[in-house]
């Protein structure tokens, strides 16, 4: 057996997020595309008795019990394969928690692809992507990684090819949003409105402007169907969307559920201008500057 391997789990943006009615189930339909950016945890695998997680550096938001994304992860993956075997699990988390990023979904999605290496499980990305989508409707996108547009849920995955690479900051906020408490302020922003919901659909423009590599027309094209709700939510949020202009972005959006706004760049000198612009402003707990698309769940070393 494998001594210890690890994995890294980058962070997504949803560079669309267009929202359908609310179903039965209490998910939603979506039409998104998702794109996996240079912001990364690392999940550490060791062999253990049980299963069982810690944190590189101690962090309150993040649970330590059955509760964690990565040990779920694992206890989803032993109960599939029928595995005995435990595993403890290192985090090193550079994504911000409950931010918009999918970090523990990356965590998740890591812990998965470090399981199936340690405990010599061998499973098919297949058979990964459908225990993944039991653990979150991100997670079977942070396997996979790049940039693909999600349906269903978000776990019905068709990879897109996108020319280049795109510079991104991400305005990370001091504090967290519950994903729930946003799709629930989305319906609720809708039925007091009245309007019918469409069904949600892909945009052919931000689809031209993947396929071309053009980061302007990309910048144009952004959409969150989820951002009225998050910046309703967290009023401040639309004075750090306001300022993407003065500061030279090419565009920006509430990443997913928020409070994270993504500014997309023109180049990696332009990222560092828009950071620091906005930590002098005091728009956002920490600006982290990342490139995309990047792989999904990888295993660095073993
Ligand atoms: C906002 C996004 O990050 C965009 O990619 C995702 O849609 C959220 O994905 P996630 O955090 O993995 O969400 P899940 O753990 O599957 O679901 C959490 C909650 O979000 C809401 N939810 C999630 C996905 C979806 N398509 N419709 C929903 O309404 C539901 O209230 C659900 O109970
Ligand atoms: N490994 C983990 N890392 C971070 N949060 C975790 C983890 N496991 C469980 N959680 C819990 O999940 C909640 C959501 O955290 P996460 O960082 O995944 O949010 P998010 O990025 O907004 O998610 P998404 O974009 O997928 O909706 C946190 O409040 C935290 O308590």
């Amino acid at each position: 057996m494998r001594q210890s391997v690890t994995v890294r789990a980058p962070a997504k943006v949803n560079l669309q997020l267009a929202v359908g009615p609310l179903r039965p189930d209490g998910y939603h339909d979506l039409a998104t595309v998702f794109h996996a950016v240079g912001l990364y945890d690392d999940v550490i695998a060791e062999p253990a008795d049980d299963i069982s997680v810690t944190l590189a550096e101690p962090d309150p938001e993040v649970p330590l019990d059955g509760g964690n994304l990565a040990v779920r992860a694992a206890n989803a993956l032993a109960e599939a394969t029928g595995m005995a075997e435990g595993v403890r699990l290192r985090l090193v988390k550079r994504i911000p928690v409950a931010a918009g990023l999918a970090g523990g979904s990356a965590d998740a999605a890591a812990t998965l692809v470090a399981c199936d290496a340690l405990w010599g499980t061998a499973l098919s990305r297949d058979e990964l992507a459908e225990i993944a989508a039991t653990l979150g409707s991100d997670v079977p996108f942070a396997l996979l990684g790049g940039t693909a547009i999600g349906t269903g849920r978000g776990t019905l995955l068709s990879p897109v090819l996108a020319r280049g690479e795109f510079h991104w900051v991400l305005a990370v906020a001091a504090e967290g949003l519950s994903t729930p408490t946003v799709y629930r302020e989305c319906d609720r922003l809708r039925e007091a409105a009245g309007a019918e919901v469409p069904d949600p659909a892909v945009d052919d423009a931000l689809m031209a402007a993947l396929r071309s590599g053009d980061a302007k027309a990309l910048g144009a094209a952004l959409s969150n169907d989820l951002q009225e709700a998050a910046v309703g939510l967290r009023p401040a949020l639309a004075q750090t969307l306001g300022a993407a202009a003065e500061l030279g972005a090419l565009g920006a959006i509430v990443s997913g559920s928020g409070p994270t706004v993504a500014f997309l760049v023109r180049s990696p000198e332009a990222a560092i201008d828009v950071a620091v612009g906005l930590t002098a402003m005091g728009l956002c707990r920490d600006a982290k500057r990342a490139g995309g698309p990047v792989p999904g769940a990888k295993v660095l070393r073993t």
